[in-house]
């Protein structure tokens, strides 16, 4: 009997088919591909293309995007940092379950706040959870701008807005750098591979 946040009297129920028995099933190792960058950076597009090229190998993925979560489950926050933190919170104890289910969970938010996404790492087994850390300079997010929410954010139309008025804080030990080279942000299907390479270097590929 455990007590639990503001849950007493609680038990961990156990089940006969476990994590080892589902890996075995899908052929490939549970574990969180967590995308953390500045608006525009190429989250999305990572994670779209990461899926796809997973898929394509047979592999089971699942896309937990920021964006898309706060149309539902994360429908009550905002952007303040305690909106934030519960957000990353939630998106990774969510992510932890798909992991557990056996699949590569791909999980896609700015996550501004470092101690919120460790917050997440400590949440998975040993070296399961992947941060792959966008590294976009601002203006090149601001100008890719696709959905028009910088330039509102420059003209005070938005508060709070990440890299303008809001803070980001950059990792400090991520598993993955996505960053520019001679100037030119990589093609998607080149940074998909970078993350396609490291989960089979590590093992994730298969059982
Ligand atoms: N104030 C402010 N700051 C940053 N972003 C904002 C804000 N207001 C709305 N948006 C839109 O919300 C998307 C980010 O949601 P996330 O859940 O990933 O944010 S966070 O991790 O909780 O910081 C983000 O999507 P992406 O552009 O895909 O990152 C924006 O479209
Ligand atoms: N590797 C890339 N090369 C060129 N354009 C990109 C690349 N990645 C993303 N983009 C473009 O940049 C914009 C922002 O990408 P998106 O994936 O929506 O970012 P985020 O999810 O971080 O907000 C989109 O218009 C997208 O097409």
């Amino acid at each position: 009997m455990a007590s639990v946040g503001k849950s007493t009297n609680i038990f961990w129920q156990e089940c006969s088919v476990g994590k080892l028995d589902r890996q075995k099933l899908l052929n490939q190792k549970g574990c969180v591909v967590w995308i953390t960058g500045l608006s525009g950076s190429g989250k999305s597009t990572l994670a779209c293309t990461l899926g796809r090229e997973l898929h394509s190998k047979g592999k089971l993925s699942y896309i937990l995007d920021g964006d898309n979560l706060r149309h539902g489950l994360n429908k009550n926050l905002g952007f303040t940092a305690e909106d934030r933190a519960e957000n990353i919170r939630r998106v990774g104890e969510v992510a932890k379950l798909f992991a557990d289910a056996g699949l590569i969970c791909i999980a896609s938010l700015i996550s501004p706040y470092r101690r919120d996404r460790d917050s997440c790492r400590a949440l998975l087994p040993d070296a399961s959870f992947i941060e792959v850390f966008m590294n976009m300079p601002l203006e090149l997010c601001e100008a890719r701008d696709p959905k028009g929410l910088y330039k509102l954010a420059r003209a005070g139309k938005i508060k709070g807005f990440t890299g303008i008025d809001d803070p980001y804080e950059p990792p400090l030990n991520c598993e993955i750098e996505i960053k520019q080279e001679n100037g030119c942000c990589p093609p998607p299907s080149d940074m998909a591979r970078q993350v396609v390479d490291y989960l089979e270097e590590k093992g994730f590929m298969h059982e």
